[in-house]
């Protein structure tokens, strides 16, 4: 499998290269050439990280190749994972990074048209993700929409994560979680269709553990602040859990997801206008990857609270992609 990675000389890329060589993207038995595309200020970088990758010996890495090249980088693709962009730094929102980030994903999504596998599967990174991945698609016409995907799958393990620290049960026993809308503080981590395995073996649901004011005052804000709260801390954007997350979204999304109650994750998809969320935004939906495409959860209660919180992250959605359309960025349809 010919894997891409943009921004290979990040540091996201450096969180994640090792592991995706070691097998962690594909599984243990995908031998995998490698792509690493950078801009020219990045080059040396990326260098410097696949002499690493050399050096580690991995079993399954065929062959690493770096360029700058966009055709060179995309050509036979089957995996291609965009993250080269620049990070948003303290104070900043990730729509402030619309018009520098949004420029790059359109001429990557039309060599990804021009070159890519007939089975090419993308998911962006690069922030604003759900919007850099509608311009990406915009400019594909000739592969399925639904191939385009952007990263929520950060947003789900953390929501996952914090309601194991409150619930004091380990994130394997948790079902359910959902993350809708975009890829921002506006996300709505939505506990309401989660539930808990109990080591009696039975299972009770998350909405009857919590009480409404944890979730409205802590939970949902965490979790829809937790890249804010990392940059302030750490005083750089999140890298290795980003990494982490975009392992486990395209493991999931090649090797399949659990068909049991509740087994689904959370991936940012081109809407078919489930949920009332409009046709063809990437929108973040409870998905389960089946025979290797996503699908989109169906049935899941959504009430009053639930709906006012998409409602309201998919109205920025609509703002962003009005934005960069109005910058020209969005290909003709
Ligand atoms: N969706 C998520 O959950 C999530 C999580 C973490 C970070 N991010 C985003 O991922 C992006 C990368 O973050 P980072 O910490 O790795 O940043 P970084 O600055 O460490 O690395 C970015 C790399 O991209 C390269 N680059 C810039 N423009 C490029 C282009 N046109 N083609 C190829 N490479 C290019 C740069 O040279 C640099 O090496 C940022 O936009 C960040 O906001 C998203
Ligand atoms: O917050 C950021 O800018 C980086 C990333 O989107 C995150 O959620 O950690």
């Amino acid at each position: 499998m010919t894997v891409t990675v943009t921004g290979a000389g990040g540091q996201i890329g450096y969180a994640l290269l090792f592991r995706l060589a070691s097998g962690q993207l594909l599984g243990p038995n995908t031998p995998i050439n490698l792509r690493l595309l950078e801009i020219p200020q990045g080059l040396a970088a990326a260098e410097g990280t696949a002499l690493e990758l050399a050096d580690c010996a991995f079993p399954l890495l065929a062959s690493t190749t770096i360029t700058d090249d966009l055709t060179r980088a995309f050509d036979g693709v089957n995996v291609a994972l965009l993250v080269g962009s620049r990070p948003r730094a303290a104070g900043m929102e990730r729509a402030d990074l619309l018009a520098a980030n949004g420029r790059i994903f359109g001429p990557q999504g039309a060599a990804i048209n021009a070159g890519a596998a007939s089975d090419v599967r993308v998911l962006v990174v690069g922030n604003p993700a759900n919007t850099n991945a509608l311009i990406a698609r915009s400019h594909a016409p000739d592969v399925p929409a639904d191939r385009f995907t952007a990263m929520t799958r950060l947003d789900h393990n953390r929501a996952v994560a914090q309601l194991s620290e409150h619930l004091a049960v380990p994130v394997g026993d948790i079902d359910g979680v959902s993350i809708w809308g975009n890829h921002s503080a506006s996300q709505y981590p939505d506990v309401f269709n989660a539930t808990v395995r109990l080591e009696s073996g039975g299972r009770r649901v998350v909405r009857d553990l919590v009480d409404e004011r944890w979730l409205t005052e802590h939970f949902i804000p965490r979790v829809a602040q937790r890249g804010s709260e990392i940059i302030a801390v750490r005083g750089a954007s999140s890298a290795a859990s980003a990494a982490g997350a975009a392992l486990d979204h395209v493991h999931d999304w090649v090797n399949g997801t659990g068909t049991g109650p509740g087994e689904w994750t959370s991936a940012a998809v081109v809407s078919d206008g489930s949920y009332g969320v409009p046709e063809g935004l990437i929108s973040s939906f409870p998905v389960r990857s089946v025979a290797g495409a996503w699908t989109i959860e169906q049935g899941l209660t959504v009430g009053d609270f639930s709906r006012s919180r998409i409602d309201a992250s998919v109205a920025e959605l609509l703002a962003e992609r009005d934005a960069v359309a109005a910058l020209g960025l969005l290909a003709a349809e």
